[in-house]
This record gives C-alpha cells, structure tokens and sequence, in this order.
C-alpha cells in the first residue's frame, strides 16, 4: 500500500501537440516539451494517442519511446488499434480511458464496472508486455473494485469533477469524493493516481491527499508555458506539488 508523502509529477504534453496541428506546422514539437519537462523535474511523460489523432500522432510516440529519460505513460482508448500499437511500443505505463470523437475532452471514467470482460482482457494482454496497467475511473468505490477485480495493479482518478466544481460547497464535496476514493483504492491494493482538469489554483488541495502515487496534469502547463516558457510552468507545478504533500 502507498503511504509515502512522495508524489510523482506526469506531464501531459498533448496540448503542445494540439497547437501544432491547428495549423499543420512542424512547431511547436511536442517532443521538445517532454524533454524541457524531464529537465525541470517531470518523473514521465503522458501522451494520450486518440483515435482521431486531434493531437498527438503516432510519430511523436515513437520518438518519445527512443529519447525518454524518464518514462512513458501511453494512454489510450480499448481498442484493436491501440492494443496492437501498445504492443509494438511497449510503454512503461499505459492509461486505458474513454473516448469519443465528439467529445472536447475525456468527460468521464472508463466504466470498468459494466465491462469487467473486456476490460479484464485488455488487462492481461497489456500486462504481458511488461506495461503497468491502469484505469482511468471515476472516484466510486464501484469502479474502484471492478479495477481491482479485472487485475488492473494501478487506477488514475478523474479529477474533472473536482476540477469544474464552482461553489466552496461543491469543490468541497467533489474533493471528498476524490480522497475517499484514493483511500478506497489503497485499501484495495491498488496503485492511485489522479488528474485532469488540475491547475496552479487548484491542485494543492489534491496533492495534499495521502497515498496518491502520482498527479498527471497537461492542459494547465501548456497554458502557462505560453508566458513563462515550458520549463518553469513544470517547476512551478512541481513546486507547488511537493509542497502541498509534505507531511
Ligand atoms: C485521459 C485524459 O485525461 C487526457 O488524455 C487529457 O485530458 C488530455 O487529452 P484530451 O484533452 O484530449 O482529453
Ligand atoms: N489523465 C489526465 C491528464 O493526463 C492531464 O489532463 P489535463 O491536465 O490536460 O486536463
């Protein structure tokens, strides 16, 4: 069971990404981004390759595999596509989410719960590769055990919720919900991280959560990389992570 006061910084960089596809240029380069991060303190990468490629594309997965001094975190929809792509490139870590095309960003947790088959396969098949598998899944303590019945070692906890809450009274509750489920998790066995949604004004609150393993946060970063250059929007994260997690 994690109980450390040790929490891990994954930075998104799909967003980089996202830029540059808006106009179809070779800048900014998302590989970059991943390499500034590392150097100001990221523990790994995250990318989210999408079925519509709405950001980051298969070249930049293949790359980052080869230049990552840290590690990979892959996720990825279930899908015949993706598995065979997470095969060919064996990431450290693979995320499995939700998708659709319409969607402006991943809105919900993956419902492990009403698909315990499926996803269990998914499970065992990424597992052989050597990759540390985990769901990204609403903080319901339903979810959580499903997570934990299919075999998945780790689970990620949206953190949209918490993230879009607009009164004191509902960050308050959407918070609760996010360090009940972390708890539950724990006690589960299972690895907890969080994320989505989290920014400089809002993430001290969760980093401040016992037992989590690790916080991936992407869209925020991105944002503040534009004033302040990509590696001090990463170290000011950093900094205000580690401090919010001391004891
Ligand atoms: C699963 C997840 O949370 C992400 O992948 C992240 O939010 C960035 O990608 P999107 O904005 O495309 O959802
Ligand atoms: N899984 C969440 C993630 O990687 C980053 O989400 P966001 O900070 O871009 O919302």
């Amino acid at each position: 069971m994690t109980t450390s006061n040790r929490i891990l910084l994954g930075v998104n960089i799909d967003h980089v990404a996202t830029l540059r596809q808006a106009r179809g240029t070779r800048y900014p380069d998302p590989v970059k981004a991943a390499l500034d991060a590392e150097e100001a303190g990221a523990d790994g990468i995250t990318v989210h390759l999408r079925e519509d490629r709405r950001h980051i594309q298969e070249r930049d997965v293949l790359l980052l595999k080869d230049v990552l001094q840290t590690r990979m975190n892959f996720e990825m929809g279930v899908t015949e596509e993706m598995m065979a792509f997470a095969e060919r490139i064996r990431p450290a870590h693979i995320c499995l989410v939700p998708e659709t095309r319409q969607e402006l960003t991943t809105e919900g947790g993956l419902d492990v719960a009403g698909q315990e088959e499926r996803i269990k396969a998914a499970v065992e098949r990424l597992s052989k590769i050597g990759s540390e598998v985990s769901l990204f899944i609403d903080a319901d303590e339903r979810q959580i055990a499903a997570s934990k019945r299919v075999g998945a070692p780790a689970i990620e906890l949206h953190t949209g919720r918490y993230a879009d809450a607009e009164t004191p009274t509902e960050v308050a509750e959407e918070l609760k919900r996010v360090a009940d489920g972390v708890a539950f998790g724990l006690a589960q066995g299972l690895i907890v991280n969080a994320g989505h949604g989290l920014h400089y004004h809002n993430v001290e609150a969760v980093a401040a959560i016992k037992g989590i393993n690790e916080l991936n946060i992407g869209h925020a970063l991105v944002a503040h990389a534009l004033f302040v250059g990509f590696k001090s929007a990463v170290a000011e994260m950093k900094a205000l992570i580690l401090a919010a997690a001391k004891p």
